[in-house]
């Protein structure tokens, strides 16, 4: 029997739909086929793969334990949870949502307090004259001592919080918090503010490998596979896809588009009857037809991109080189 291909995916929270989304964008359409409550799933037409939906926080971990291959899950929970995450996970791509930083906050009032520098002040006054530690309310316990500890603040000590962390200085279980935040609202609600320096991290979802996973032949083909899909779907919407025909379509009228629009020809320059098919980023576009028409184009027609399979795979490239290492 082979052993099955396990890519670990959010089962709740955040980063649930998007990851799905992200799949199935990606031409991977993730099934559960005994329904909504069933935690293992497949991917049409990869036999092999086995989807496990798990929290995002026990991806991390399952990532660590080389327990699975792949999975989507957030930066912050990779950080925080695997010691050494550069060399036991491979963060292959980032996914463009789930987007959050892990802040220090501290209560608004505390007018004097805006850098870690004055952190440090306030937190060794208060040691002096309290004769104990500041606390941070937190469940970003390693991250906070690695930051802490690089910005020379030692006189705290950390209580661990599971959940509303923001409302422990207003309760008075901590003095300030270390969480994780989107739009501010909450810190706001609760009456507290970031420190200027005080981004421990800018952290968004990920695709990640797993180095402890078993890498047998036929996982990294699978994985070469699917890294493959997901690539392609990059590629292809970072472009447009131009084409147009003219006479005086040549050489030097595509590096000039080049240079100036950032366009590539991926099947080479203008055929001899002068058809031209160009890759153009979005942004660009408007420019690239001006360009074209002013040079002598009559129509130049512009097509968004599904796929666009390279020989080249960035993505499985990456995964190869960090298993080799
Ligand atoms: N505003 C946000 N607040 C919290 N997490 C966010 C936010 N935006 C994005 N995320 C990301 O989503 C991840 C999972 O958070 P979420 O609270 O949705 O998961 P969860 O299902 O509650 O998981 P768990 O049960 O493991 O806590 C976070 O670790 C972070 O990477
Ligand atoms: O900056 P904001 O946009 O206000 O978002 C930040 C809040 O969202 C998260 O909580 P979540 O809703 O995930 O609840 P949880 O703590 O139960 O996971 C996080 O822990 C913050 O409390
Ligand atoms: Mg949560």
């Amino acid at each position: 029997m082979t052993v099955p291909f396990v890519l670990a995916v959010p089962s709740k929270g955040r980063l649930q739909e998007n990851t799905e989304a992200f799949f199935t964008r990606a031409g991977l359409s993730l099934a559960k086929p005994r329904g909504a409550r069933d935690y293992r799933g497949t991917i049409a037409g990869l036999d092999n793969v086995e989807i496990a939906y798990l929290s995002a926080s026990e991806i991390a971990s399952q990532l660590a334990r080389g327990m699975v291959h792949l999975g989507v899950t957030g930066e912050d929970l990779l950080r925080e949870s695997i010691p050494d995450a550069d060399n036991r996970v491979l963060l292959i791509d980032s996914l463009g949502f789930g987007s959050a930083n892990v802040v220090v906050a501290v209560p608004q009032a505390w007018i004097d307090v805006r850098t870690m520098a004055d952190l440090d002040d306030v937190t060794t006054g208060f040691r002096a004259q309290h004769n104990r530690r500041m606390r941070v309310a937190t469940k970003y316990i390693n991250l906070t001592r690695n930051f802490f500890a690089a910005h020379g603040v030692v006189d705290y000590r950390i209580v661990e919080s599971a959940g509303a962390t923001e409302g422990a200085p207003a309760v008075g279980t901590a003095e300030m918090i270390v969480d994780i935040t989107t739009t501010g609202a909450t810190l706001a609600a609760n009456g507290l503010k970031v420190l200027d320096d005080g981004v421990i991290l800018r952290s968004q979802a990920n695709l990640v490998a797993s180095r402890d996973a078993d890498w047998s032949d036929e996982a990294r083909e699978t994985a070469r596979v699917i890294l493959d899909h997901i690539a392609a779907r990059a590629r292809a919407s970072k472009y447009r896809e131009v084409r147009t025909r003219f006479a005086g379509c040549n050489e030097a009228l595509l590096n000039e588009a080049h240079n100036r629009f950032g366009v590539v020809a991926p099947f080479g320059g203008p055929t001899s009857s002068g058809m031209l098919t160009l890759h153009c980023p979005p942004l660009q576009l408007y420019a690239l037809g001006s360009f074209l028409r002013e040079h002598g184009a009559d129509t130049v027609s512009i097509a968004s991109l599904d796929y666009v399979l390279d020989r080249e795979n960035p993505l499985f490239a990456r995964l190869e080189a960090f298993l080799r290492q």
